[in-house]
């Protein structure tokens, strides 16, 4: 096994008002931001894969005792400082998509209150002081990935799943819906873009992260995105997540007139009552999941509209106190498996519509709807669900993912309309067009 050392110094705070955003300057940078703070990182000091139905629960344990063999040097304590690792887990036991865990070589933190470097290695010689550290982060930003404008020679195609076959699927779970045994199936399907110059990854997750500053910008290991959706947040020993469930596209909208942006969306969205059935079945999911590893928890009885650019949703913020088992409380990659997959991303109840994706959907999902993020050595960190986003599969191949909830009241034309409107921030930030 691997033996880490690690030591992290304190950078006070960012001077610019883009934050963490100004080291986003390489491709192969791992990142996850939100409102100009999270960590970027770069490098590769150790690495841990995993597949099948015990990939979470092998990752785990394998950073259990990871971190507990490590060597760190940490005068802060705050979630996110000293050793972390990136990670990002396939949506089924059943994919063929490798889960797995990355510890970087130097991250770059920022929270609210500070900012950190940590400099992490595996050579059990190296010199690890505050000068090491600042001499690694220079060295990878001496070199930055160049950027380029939209080509016109790109193009955007159908996946694994035409337009087709995702409306055919949609009105066969329908069916199924309507004939008992499950009350929400979420459908996705996939588009490939072809790019006549290589990917400029970073690029495109700074518009991303600029322009979904609400969201939480991801990359792992060529899985690119800008989610909504936080699938569990362990600070601490409090859990927090986000569950999102009813959507509304933005660019296409039907205003009585005079009527406002945020009165319409409490109109049609809020006030749907297809929209709600959906909802509720989402927060019970995760609630009911998270429930036993808690010992208060509280979330709003009714869920908010959250704005993005290019859709409106129904959101739920659930907090919750976690509850001691056997002298600890669980880490956010214990949590992460316990809570995945919700019925946001897979349907309810979650056997059934598990073994229905695999029949209806007929692709493989990979990483996408798995859970994307970062954890450290006491366990803390944010798990989002790997939504509106993509993985690079070669530096000029990409292929996007989205996906919708179906409920007995769905139509396979709104569901596929809504799905484009899920692809838009990719495709957008790739600099496409539909
Ligand atoms: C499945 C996706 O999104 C999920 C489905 C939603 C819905 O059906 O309303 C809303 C947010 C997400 O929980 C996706 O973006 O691919």
């Amino acid at each position: 096994m691997t033996s880490l050392r690690s030591v992290t110094v304190d950078l006070g705070g960012l001077s610019s008002s883009t934050g963490i955003l100004d080291y986003l300057v390489r491709d192969d940078a791992h990142c996850w931001i939100r409102h100009g703070a999270g960590l970027v990182a770069f490098g590769e000091a150790a690495r841990f894969t995993s597949s099948g139905p015990d990939r979470f629960s092998d990752a785990a344990e394998w950073w259990r005792r990871t971190a507990r063999a490590a060597e760190v040097d940490n005068p802060l304590s705050a979630p996110g400082t000293g050793l972390v690792a990136f990670g990002s887990f396939a949506f089924s036991k059943t994919s063929a998509y490798e889960s797995r865990l990355i510890v970087p070589r130097i991250v770059v933190g920022a929270d609210e209150s500070g900012a950190w470097l940590t400099l992490i290695s595996d050579d059990g010689g190296a010199e690890l002081t505050a000068d090491a550290a600042r001499a690694e982060l220079a060295g990878w930003l001496e070199e930055v990935s160049p950027e380029h404008g939209p080509d016109g020679a790109d193009t955007l195609h159908p996946g694994q799943v035409s337009e087709e076959a995702y409306m055919a699927a949609v009105a066969a779970g329908v069916e199924r819906i309507a004939g008992g045994g499950l009350t929400k199936l979420v459908l996705a399907r996939d588009l490939v873009a072809d790019l006549s110059s290589p990917i400029a990854t970073a690029q495109v997750l700074r518009e991303l992260a600029a322009r979904y500053h609400d969201c939480w910008t991801y990359s792992v290991d060529g899985l690119i995105g800008s989610t909504p959706e936080m699938l569990i947040k362990v600070e601490d020993n409090v859990a927090r997540a986000r569950v999102l469930a009813g959507t509304l596209d933005r660019a296409n909208t039907h205003k009585i007139e005079g009527e406002s942006d945020a009165a319409y969306a409490e109109r049609v969205l809020a006030g749907s009552e297809k929209q709600q059935h959906e909802h509720e079945i989402a927060i019970d999911s995760l609630t009911r999941k998270l429930q036993p590893y808690t010992s208060a928890m509280t979330s709003h009885s009714e869920p908010f509209v959250l704005e993005l650019p290019n859709v409106w949703h129904l959101a739920s913020d659930v907090s919750a106190d976690l509850a001691l088992d056997g002298g600890r409380t669980p880490s956010s990659l214990e949590l992460a498996e316990a809570v995945h997959p919700t019925a946001a991303v897979c349907g309810s109840p979650t056997e059934a519509a598990g073994d229905l994706i695999r029949e209806l959907e007929q692709m493989d999902r990979g990483p996408y709807a798995g859970p994307v993020g970062w954890t450290d050595g006491a366990g803390n960190g944010e798990w989002g669900i790997a939504l509106r986003g993509a993985v690079v599969e070669t530096p000029t191949r990409v292929r996007l993912y989205a996906g919708c909830g179906i409920v007995e009241a769905s139509t396979p034309e709104a569901e596929l309309a809504e799905t484009w409107a899920k692809f838009r921030p990719m495709i957008e930030s790739l600099g496409l067009r539909r």
